[in-house]
């Protein structure tokens, strides 16, 4: 277990005193993965480095598995080091070393023989699947399969913690993606204590199980991920947690659940808006054509995307089959892709 107990991080400049860090206590469990939110200048960095002893705190202690690490030093320091992998935006490989000479390096550091660094190697390499491209050089590698190498490399000394410093905010999406996937299987299969800092929601979403939001060195609030999306208590944590886009959630599907309980009769629908008929008066023009129909709104959102906007509208129609039929027909002529999420039958 990581934990910090009351710890600061203060830089002195010449011109300014920075509270990077600021009275943090975090309980991060063994196995974990945990994300900490924030934006630029949050202090997320700086919060890592006082894991790997990289910063020491101002004040407070930084507890690994029970260690004061600010109180190694020498061999135990390095060891404990050891133990701690990380990886990076920039992936910080090293240019002229090809993919295998790269993830070698940290068991060269530690001097082992040839042998053992070649069948520890080929073992990384195909963990994160990079089989194939073990004489390739950075520079012909996609971002991807760099932060793949990174991956390899940060997992060399079979380390019992590895720091994610925004280790995805360089790759596109589908890519963001396949690596957010490998780093899932790597904390399934070898039950890695992760910590991910990133500015970017979803990445908590996918695969963190607890959070710490961060502002101005601060934690605003930390829970289970789950909850802090449901109920989020911060404005900052509201914000973040708005601009993900993340239409159907679980408390959607309870809600529907509930509604259908309590009314079963009528059809709940899904319309997926995308770019201009999110601007269309769709939903009053429906109520004006069908009077006898009940509309109730279950949940929607709309979100601007740079191709324009994007969301979801959850619907409940009460009212004779015929007409409900008639309804659902409109709104497929108003160009809205409508599903029929479920049906209770009718009256
Ligand atoms: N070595 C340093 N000396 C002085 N100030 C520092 C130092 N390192 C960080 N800071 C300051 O501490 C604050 C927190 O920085 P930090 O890099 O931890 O934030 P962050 O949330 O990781 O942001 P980013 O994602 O931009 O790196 C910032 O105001 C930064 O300028």
């Amino acid at each position: 277990m990581i934990e910090f107990k009351n710890v600061s991080k203060i830089y002195h400049t010449r011109e300014n005193t920075i509270t990077a860090v600021d009275q943090v206590s975090l309980k991060i469990e063994a196995g974990e993965i945990f994300g900490i939110v924030g934006y630029s200048g949050a202090g997320k960095s700086t919060l890592v480095r006082l894991i790997n002893n990289l910063e020491k705190p101002t004040s407070g202690e930084v507890l690994i598995d029970g260690d004061n690490i600010t109180e190694l030093s020498g061999k135990a320091l390095r060891q404990r080091r050891q133990n701690i992998g990380m990886i990076f935006q920039h992936f910080n490989l090293l240019w002229s070393r090809t993919v295998r000479d790269n993830i070698e390096f940290p068991l060269e550091l530690k001097g082992l023989s040839k042998a053992e660094r070649q069948q520890k190697a080929d073992e990384l390499i195909d963990l994160v699947g990079l089989k194939g491209r073990e004489t390739a050089y950075p520079s012909e590698l996609s971002g991807g399969q760099k932060q793949r190498v990174g991956i390899a490399r940060a997992l060399a000394n079979d380390p019992e913690i590895l720091l994610c410093d925004e280790a995805t905010s360089a790759l596109d999406p589908a890519t963001t993606e396949e690596v957010l996937e490998l780093l899932l299987q790597i904390n399934k299969r070898l039950h890695i204590t992760m910590v991910v800092i990133t500015h970017e929601m979803h990445v908590v979403r996918k695969i963190c199980q607890h959070m710490a939001v961060m502002d101005a060195g601060a934690i605003v609030e930390q829970g289970a991920v789950l909850d802090v999306f449901r109920h989020p208590q911060a404005d900052l944590t509201k914000e973040f947690v708005q601009d993900e886009v993340n239409p159907e959630t679980e408390e959607t599907e309870t809600v529907v659940s509930e509604l259908l309980a309590q009314v079963p009769d009528g059809l709940i629908l899904k319309l997926t808006f995308h770019g201009e008929q999110a601007k269309l008066p769709i939903i009053s023009e429906m109520l004006k054509r069908f009077p006898a129909i009940e509309l109730n709104i279950i949940e929607g959102n709309i979100h601007q995307t740079q191709g324009g906007a994007l969301g979801n509208l959850y619907l409940q129609l009460i009212g004779e089959k015929p007409l409900l039929d008639e309804g659902v027909h409109f709104l497929n002529q108003m160009h809205v892709d409508t599903e029929v999420i479920r049906s209770a039958g009718s009256k």
